[in-house]
């Protein structure tokens, strides 16, 4: 059984439907890449995995639980951890009340163990451990926000847009950070606009557009899908 199954989901806002029967699937072990035009629904396809949009049709289990009408407090604790793309980081709190408030959902238990686990993958935010979020480039941001979430130790990390609005040389090194996790042992689903980067990073993906499923494969069959190139990879 995967660690995380989509079947055949419908969500969207209000009288809107954004999700046409939306199903994928992520193994314990992979790094799985949703890609698809501005619109095609992906950030929508994230929140509902996460519990914040409740399906209208469909289920989704996770780690063998059904969560499809599940709260995202609860979703937590069964070990999935979501970053959205913006309003990812308390700006006002240092770095480590950041990875401390990552920790919230756990009560006060002693978080030494988890932020030394946090620090060894981000060696960066430890010598930045007492300076503010809000005053950290982007990429360190992004760093700050993937380390708060890790603090669960989760089994599965939901990640949106990790590397929107970063220069090349930080995408790079924010897609290495995230290989970085998944050899730790953590399953990663990422919608990106990096399409060719996540692509190439990627075990599989996802191409999604208009609210649907388009096409699916391993990152390399996609990349060499002519399809997939014209369409969605600009030629
Ligand atoms: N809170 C909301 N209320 C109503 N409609 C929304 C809401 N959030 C998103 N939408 C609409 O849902 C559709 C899909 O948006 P979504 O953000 O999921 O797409 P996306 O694929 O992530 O796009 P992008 O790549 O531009 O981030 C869009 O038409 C958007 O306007």
């Amino acid at each position: 059984m995967p660690l995380l199954q989509v079947d055949a989901v419908t969500a969207g806002y209000g009288d809107t439907e954004i999700l046409r029967a939306v199903s994928l699937h992520v193994e314990a072990d992979e790094v799985v890449a949703i890609i698809g035009p501005n619109g095609a629904g992906k950030s929508t396809l994230m929140k509902t995995i996460f519990g914040l949009l409740h399906p209208r049709q469909g289920t989704i289990a996770f780690d063998g639980h059904d969560i499809t009408h599940q709260a995202p407090h609860r979703i937590v604790r069964l070990g999935m951890c979501y970053v959205p793309q913006v309003a990812n980081v308390f700006t006002s709190l240092t770095v480590e009340e950041n990875l401390e408030m990552g920790a919230f959902p756990m009560g006060k238990v002693d978080l030494s163990d988890s932020k030394d686990r946090v620090y060894a993958m981000f060696p960066k935010l430890r010598q930045r451990r007492r300076q503010l979020a809000g005053k950290m480039s982007g990429g360190e941001r992004q760093m700050v926000a993937m380390g708060s979430a890790l603090m669960m130790n989760p089994r599965l990390l939901l990640l949106d847009e990790p590397t929107a609005a970063l220069s090349p040389k930080l995408v790079a090194e924010i897609f290495e950070r995230i290989a970085g996790i998944n050899d730790s042992g953590v399953g990663i689903l990422m919608v990106e606009q990096n399409a060719r980067q996540s692509l190439g990073m990627a075990h599989r993906g996802y191409v999604l557009a208009n609210g649907e499923n388009r096409h699916e494969g391993t990152g390399r069959d996609l990349l060499e899908d002519p399809n997939v190139g014209r369409l969605y990879l600009g030629g």
